[in-house]
């Protein structure tokens, strides 16, 4: 069956950096001149959004909320497999506000059928979405970020909210606090991820579980320009202003890779990923060739 890959983003019109919660957030840099960030910011998500489309994907806009300038990435608002959502619970206050709203999101997403199910974490736990929680279709489990954000106990969670195998990845340095920033699943089932943001066990975990000639390692460069925080559709690769030694290196592989300029939302530490949210993620297993054809891209 074919069907367009849907996208949730979140306009940037209350966007701005105006806390610290993550070592790459720029307050400072923000304050030199806010209207005129607010101006690229509200270009940069344009250029996104058209990005998408142009791959083929098609994008749900929602509103955002004064005060709660980072819902601009609801990659972190929940993890959605098969229509299910389980909505995020954010580790800090800044962010915590942002639950409520995202759950009105999700209840009108909910009645205009974008999703079927929305479910809570059990109390006592922490999970930040998608950000955290990597659905692998051609592996038929989630990769699990832990550790600067999400708990642990996040990952039993997972587990039982959809009922499917979840490998766990501790992440290793408050610059990678979420798993999206150092690591990418690529349509063609390759990952590019960066080794140093790994802990020891959780590097092996991946080469483990992974076969060499399907693990990309990128480098820090990469990461100073999140680009490993890209979003895959299909043979396109969307991603923040690219190295041209990442890009010819992808590109190598059979990907094409899209830029957009998304400096605004770097000075909050997140790039083209997290900025969205997939919600018509399926746990179907993939068919057919390395790299799926658009409609194959749906999953
Ligand atoms: N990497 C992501 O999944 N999201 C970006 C979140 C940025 C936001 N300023 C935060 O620190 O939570």
């Amino acid at each position: 069956m074919v069907t367009t890959p849907q996208f949730l983003m979140v306009s940037p019109t209350c966007f701005d950096v105006s806390y610290h919660i993550n070592p790459w957030m720029r307050p400072d840099a923000w304050q030199e001149d806010p209207d005129a960030m607010r101006q690229r910011a509200l270009a940069a998500a344009d250029a996104l959004r058209a990005s998408i489309e142009q791959a083929g994907g098609s994008v749900e806009m929602a509103d955002g909320v004064p005060g709660l300038p980072d819902m601009v990435f609801p990659a972190n608002a929940a993890v959605v497999l098969d229509g299910k959502a389980m909505m995020a619970r954010f580790r800090y206050p800044e962010r915590q506000g942002e639950e409520v709203h995202f759950l009105t999101l999700f209840r009108t997403l909910q009645q205009r059928g974008l999703i079927r199910e929305i479910v809570t974490l059990p109390p006592g736990c922490f999970q930040e979405g998608a950000g955290d929680c990597i659905w692998d279709a051609g592996r038929q489990h989630f990769w699990a970020g832990f550790g600067p954000r999400s708990s642990r106990s996040s990952l039993e969670a997972i587990a039982a909210t959809f009922d499917k195998r979840v490998v766990p990845l501790e992440l290793a340095t408050e610059r990678c606090y979420h798993l999206d920033v150092c690591f990418c699943l690529l349509s063609g089932g390759e990952i590019l991820y960066l080794p140093s943001a790994l802990t020891p066990q959780a590097l092996r975990t991946l080469r483990r579980t992974v076969n060499p000639d399907m693990l990309i390692e990128a480098t820090e460069d990469d990461l100073l320009h999140f680009n490993i925080n890209a979003v895959s559709l299909g043979r396109e690769i969307i991603t923040s202003l690219c190295t041209p030694a990442l890009r010819q290196r992808l590109q190598a592989r059979g990907y094409h890779v899209t830029e957009v300029d998304l400096a605004p939302f770097m000075l909050s530490g997140g790039g083209a990923y997290c900025m969205t949210l997939r919600l018509d993620r399926s746990s179907a297993p993939q068919h057919g060739a390395l790299h799926p054809t658009l409609a194959d891209a749906a999953h």
